[in-house]
C-alpha cells in the first residue's frame, strides 16, 4: 500500500514508519519538524515538511500521492501541557485532524489509522480498561482526541470512512536505531534515564498521595515495537471486507507500574543511583491507566513482544547510549 505517515519524524511514527517500509509498503511521510527529526526518518520514506494545520500543502499532498491509507500522528502529546494551553490542543488534534479528514473524503483516501489514547478514559471505573468503558477525560489533551473519534463514527456511518482508532497507553522503549528524543522532555521513562546518566540532577515525581498502592500514578508502560506491530495488523485489516471496518482497541500490556517502581527499575537497568524530588501532583493526570487489549488479541491476533518494565527500559538505555547526543548528532 502507498501511506501518508503524518507525524512520522516522531517517536512512535518513525517507529511506525520503519516498520511500514520494511514490510514493504511505500511511505510518505508529512511531519512539520516541531518536534520530530528528520534524522528519525527512514530513508526509503519520502518527506514532506509540511504543516497539517495547511490545507494547500495537505491538500497538494493528497492530491498528488494516490494513497491507499493516512496513518495520523501528528499531534500535540503532553496532557500537562494541555491543561494550562487547552487551545493549541484543540487546534492541532482536534481542528488540523478534522481538515485532514475532509480533504481524505476528497482525494477518496479510505483507510485511517488513527493515534488515541488512554487519556479517554481519565479515571477509570474498572482495571484493566476495556474499549467499551464509560470515556471521561480528565484533561484537554484526552478531550481533543475523543472530539476527533466522535467525528470518525461520523464519517464511517455517513461516509463509509475505514478506520483503526488505536487507543495507546504509555508509549516506552526503543528500537535499536530509533527512540524518544523531545526537548524539553516530559516523559517519565527517558527523563528517569536522564537522572540516572547524571544529565539532570533529580526526577520530581509529581504526586505521592494518589490512591494507588505506593501513592503514585500508575501506568501501563506498552513498547513502541508492539505498536508498530499493532498499526501494520490494523492498516492490513483494514476495507479487507465488504462492510466498511471500524475498529477500537486498547494497547498495552495489562500491567501496571507506579512512577516508583519504574525509577526502581530504572536503577536496576543501568546500575546508577537515581535521586528522586517529591513534588505536587500534575493537573489532570488519571491515577491509574491500565489496558485490557484482549480485543485486538482476539480479533487480529496482536500480541506483544516486550512485557516487562526492565525490558522496555533497557531499549531505551541502549539507544540513550549509542545517541549520546540524541538525534541531534545525526542531522
Ligand atoms: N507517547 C505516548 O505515550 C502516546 C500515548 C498515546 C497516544 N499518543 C499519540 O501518538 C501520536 C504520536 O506521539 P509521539 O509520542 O510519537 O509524539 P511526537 O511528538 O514524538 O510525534 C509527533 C510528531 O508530529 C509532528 N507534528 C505535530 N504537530 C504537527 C502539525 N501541526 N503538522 C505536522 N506535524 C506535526 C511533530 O513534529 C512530531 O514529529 C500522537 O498523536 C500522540 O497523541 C502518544
Ligand atoms: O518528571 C516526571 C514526569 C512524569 N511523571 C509522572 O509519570 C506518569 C507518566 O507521565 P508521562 O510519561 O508524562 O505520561 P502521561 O502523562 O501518562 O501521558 C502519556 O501517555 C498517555 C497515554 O496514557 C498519552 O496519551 C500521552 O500522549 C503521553 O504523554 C504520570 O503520572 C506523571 O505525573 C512524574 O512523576 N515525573
Amino acid at each position: 500500500m502507498k501511506v501518508l505517515v503524518t507525524g512520522g519524524a516522531g517517536y512512535i511514527g518513525s517507529v511506525v514508519a520503519a516498520a511500514l517500509v520494511e514490510r514493504g509498503h511505500s511511505v510518505v511521510v508529512y511531519d512539520n519538524l516541531s518536534n520530530g527529526h528528520r534524522a528519525a526518518v527512514p530513508s526509503a520514506a519520502q518527506v514532506v515538511a509540511g504543516d497539517i494545520g495547511d490545507r494547500a500543502m495537505l491538500d497538494a499532498t493528497l492530491r498528488n500521492g494516490a494513497f491507499d491509507g493516512v496513518m495520523h500522528f501528528a499531534a500535540f502529546i503532553e496532557a500537562g501541557e494541555s491543561m494550562r494551553f487547552p487551545e493549541r490542543f484543540f487546534r492541532n488534534n482536534t481542528a488540523n485532524t478534522l481538515t485532514l479528514l475532509e480533504l481524505m473524503l476528497e482525494h477518496r483516501v479510505s483507510r485511517f489509522v488513527f493515534s488515541s489514547t488512554a487519556a479517554l478514559y481519565g479515571n477509570p471505573e474498572r482495571t484493566p480498561i476495556e474499549e467499551s468503558d464509560p470515556l471521561k477525560p480528565t484533561n484537554a489533551y484526552g478531550e481533543s482526541k475523543l472530539l476527533v473519534e466522535r467525528m470518525l463514527e461520523w464519517f464511517h456511518s455517513i461516509h463509509g470512512l475505514c478506520y483503526a482508532s488505536l487507543r495507546y497507553f504509555n508509549a516506552a522503549g526503543a528500537t535499536a536505531t530509533l527512540a524518544e528524543d523531545h526537548h524539553p522532555e516530559s516523559h517519565l521513562i527517558p527523563i528517569v534515564l536522564e537522572a540516572a546518566a547524571g544529565k539532570r540532577d533529580s526526577i520530581a515525581i509529581h504526586g505521592t498521595d494518589y490512591p494507588t498502592p505506593d501513592g503514585t500514578c500508575v501506568r501501563d508502560y506498552i513498547h513502541v515495537s508492539d505498536l508498530a506491530d499493532a498499526h501494520l495488523l490494523a492498516l492490513e485489516r483494514l476495507g479487507r471486507d465488504e462492510q466498511p471496518e471500524r475498529l477500537i482497541y486498547n494497547l498495552g500490556n495489562g500491567h501496571g507500574s507506579s512512577v516508583l517502581e519504574v525509577i526502581e527499575a530504572a536503577k536496576r537497568v543501568t546500575g546508577n543511583p537515581i535521586q528522586v524530588k517529591e513534588g505536587p501532583r500534575r493537573a489532570g493526570d488519571p491515577e491509574i491507566l491500565v489496558a485490557s487489549s484482549q480485543k485486538i488479541r482476539k480479533e487480529l491476533g496482536w500480541s506483544p513482544k516486550y512485557t516487562d518494565i526492565d525490558t522496555i527500559i533497557e531499549s531505551a538505555w541502549r539507544w540513550r547510549n549509542s545517541h549520546p547526543k540524541g538525534y541531534g548528532d545525526e542531522q
